[in-house]
């Protein structure tokens, strides 16, 4: 049978892109498929690069502020100035995605959204197309939780947020994920007040508690959070709005201009008429085996939509896998042992493998932990950025099994440890490195000495070096 392509791409985010080019560079016919106006997906235009030019503007006017105390009308200012900083900051990058880049490697874009008809043909638009495969990388949407009220009052999303202008006095969020505390933090550095309501025990509960503990404490110094706190029902006030909660069998409420729904992520499936194909959906994203393919075989999926770990890196990462699987015929499989993430609040916070209560479960007593607080290093000592610590756990032999920082600058220096685990070096090796001093990877070579000195104090071997000192030397 004849098809139009060899591969069809559905979806022009970060997954998408990895795929179409990758395909594209091995000679593939590619087809994309994109319903937005632009490509770039989430990543580029809701999510990482509209985040983190807030945070940075918004990390800025913090600093200053320690300086000089801001004026109401200086906040609204710089709000102004943080929210057009971040549109050039996408437009920027948006040259770099253009269409144009990928219409020159040789991919034919379809502006429209893809349904399936049948195994092989998609309907793009007003258009039919057939492929021989397919990957799938339509990301993902916002969660909007069945709160009631909250239809009747303009509640803002990650797809929303960046488009403010005019800086709200108060925001309340609802969700103390990721996306909930990175926007919290930022907004409440511009001048906003921010509450955060949790409905789990604690923020950020996919993090190690002790990572997690220091987290709350630095962010309470800034805003307001609510753990455990169900919200109950949103009113709309001819000023803002209320929002009522439950938080430990107790009513509580609270005014404010404006509500964030930041409470996780759903799949966007459900335009794609995957049952037309024999794709199976489970608990919401499309299901996929180790090697991205669906259930129907010549079907991948990649990022977001199928509900493995919902980060850019990693939709680069099975990007990367489905073109070695899909285009070359391979039957790789795509690992997420070794896949670090960044929270990146002030301070920032690393995050590699297993938590220790993670750790502690799977190891036992053949666990051993090194941590080292930041306090205890001159760097951090120096610039007065004491709060946060470093801990590295490892089996008996010094391999990483997590890795957990949080420190200002965390997500750079920390990922030294995440490279000493993907290329299988134990973690001992890093104190024959020379780190320049006072670096601030200096209290990860501090950490990795703890493991000789865990080693070694107390051993046969370290006995026998004191008796031939004490006899010899
Ligand atoms: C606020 C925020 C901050 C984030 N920060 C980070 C970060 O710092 N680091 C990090 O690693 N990750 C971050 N993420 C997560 C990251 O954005 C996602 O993991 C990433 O975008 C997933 O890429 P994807 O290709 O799977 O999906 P997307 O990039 O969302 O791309 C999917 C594309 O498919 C299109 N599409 C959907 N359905 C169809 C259809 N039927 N037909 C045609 N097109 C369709 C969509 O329009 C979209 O363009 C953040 C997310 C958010 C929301
Ligand atoms: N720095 C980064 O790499 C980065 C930044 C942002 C987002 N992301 C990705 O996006 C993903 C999604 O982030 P997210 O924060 O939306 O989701 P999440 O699932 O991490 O967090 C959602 C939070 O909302 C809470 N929640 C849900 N419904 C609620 C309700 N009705 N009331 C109160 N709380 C409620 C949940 O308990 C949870 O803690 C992340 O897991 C991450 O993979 C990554």
């Amino acid at each position: 049978m004849n098809f139009d392509y060899q591969i069809a791409v559905i979806g022009g985010g970060s997954g998408g892109l990895t795929v179409a080019a990758g395909a594209a560079s091995f000679g593939a016919s590619v087809a994309l498929i994109e319903r937005k106006a632009e490509l770039g997906g989430d990543c580029l235009h809701y999510g990482c690069m509209p985040s983190k030019a807030l945070i940075q503007s918004a990390k800025e006017v913090y600093e200053a502020a320690h300086y000089s105390s801001f004026t109401s009308e200086e906040y609204d200012r710089l709000f102004r100035q943080a929210m057009e900083r971040v549109a050039a900051a996408v437009q920027d990058v948006q040259e770099h995605d253009s269409k144009e880049r990928f219409i020159k490697l040789g991919i034919d874009l379809y502006e429209a959204e893809a349904a399936f008809k049948d195994e092989h043909t998609l309907i793009v638009g007003d258009k039919t197309i057939t492929a021989k495969r397919f990957v799938i990388a339509t990301g993902s949407s916002p969660i909007v939780p069945p709160i009631n009220g909250l239809d009747t009052v303009d509640y803002l999303t990650n797809e929303t947020i960046f488009s403010l202008r005019e800086r709200p006095e108060s925001l309340a969020v609802v969700g103390g994920g990721i996306i909930g505390i990175e926007l919290s933090q930022a907004m409440a550095r511009l001048g906003v007040e921010v509450t955060i309501i949790e409905g789990g025990d604690e923020i950020l509960s996919k993090e190690d508690q002790e990572i997690v503990r220091t987290a709350h404490d630095l962010l309470s110094q800034e805003l307001s959070v609510l753990t455990r706190a169900k919200v109950d029902r949103v009113d709309k006030k001819p000023q803002g709005l209320t929002v009522y909660y439950t938080k430990d069998g107790a009513e509580g409420s609270i005014d404010a201009e404006r509500i964030l729904v930041a409470a996780g992520r759903n799949a966007n499936v459900d335009a794609l008429e995957l049952q037309n194909a024999g794709v199976k959906v489970t608990r919401g994203s499309v299901e996929v085996d180790a090697t991205l393919r669906t259930t129907s075989r010549h079907i991948y999926a990649v990022g977001d939509c199928n509900g493995s770990m919902p980060f850019t890196h990693v939709a680069g990462l099975e990007g990367k896998v489905a073109v070695s699987n899909a285009v070359l015929g391979l039957s790789k499989k795509v690992s997420y042992e070794k896949v670090p993430w960044v929270v990146y609040t002030s301070p920032e916070i690393y995050h590699l493998g297993l938590t220790e209560t993670e750790a502690q479960e799977k190891y036992g007593d053949h666990l051993l932990t090194f941590k080292t607080m930041l306090r205890n290093n001159d760097r951090f000592m120096a610039e007065r950025h004491k709060e946060g610590l470093v801990k590295v756990m490892t089996n008996q032999r010094g391999k990483i099994v997590g890795a957990h920082a949080i420190g200002e600058g965390a997500g750079e220096w920390m990922q030294e440890v995440g490279t000493l685990q993907a290329l299988n070096k134990k973690f001992q090796s890093l104190s024959n490195v020379v780190h320049p001093y006072p670096a601030r990877n200096n209290v990860v070579s501090q950490t990795a000495d703890l493991y000789w000195r865990e080693k070694l104090f107390d051993s046969s071997l370290n006995k026998a070096i004191s008796w031939y000192v004490q006899t010899f030397r």
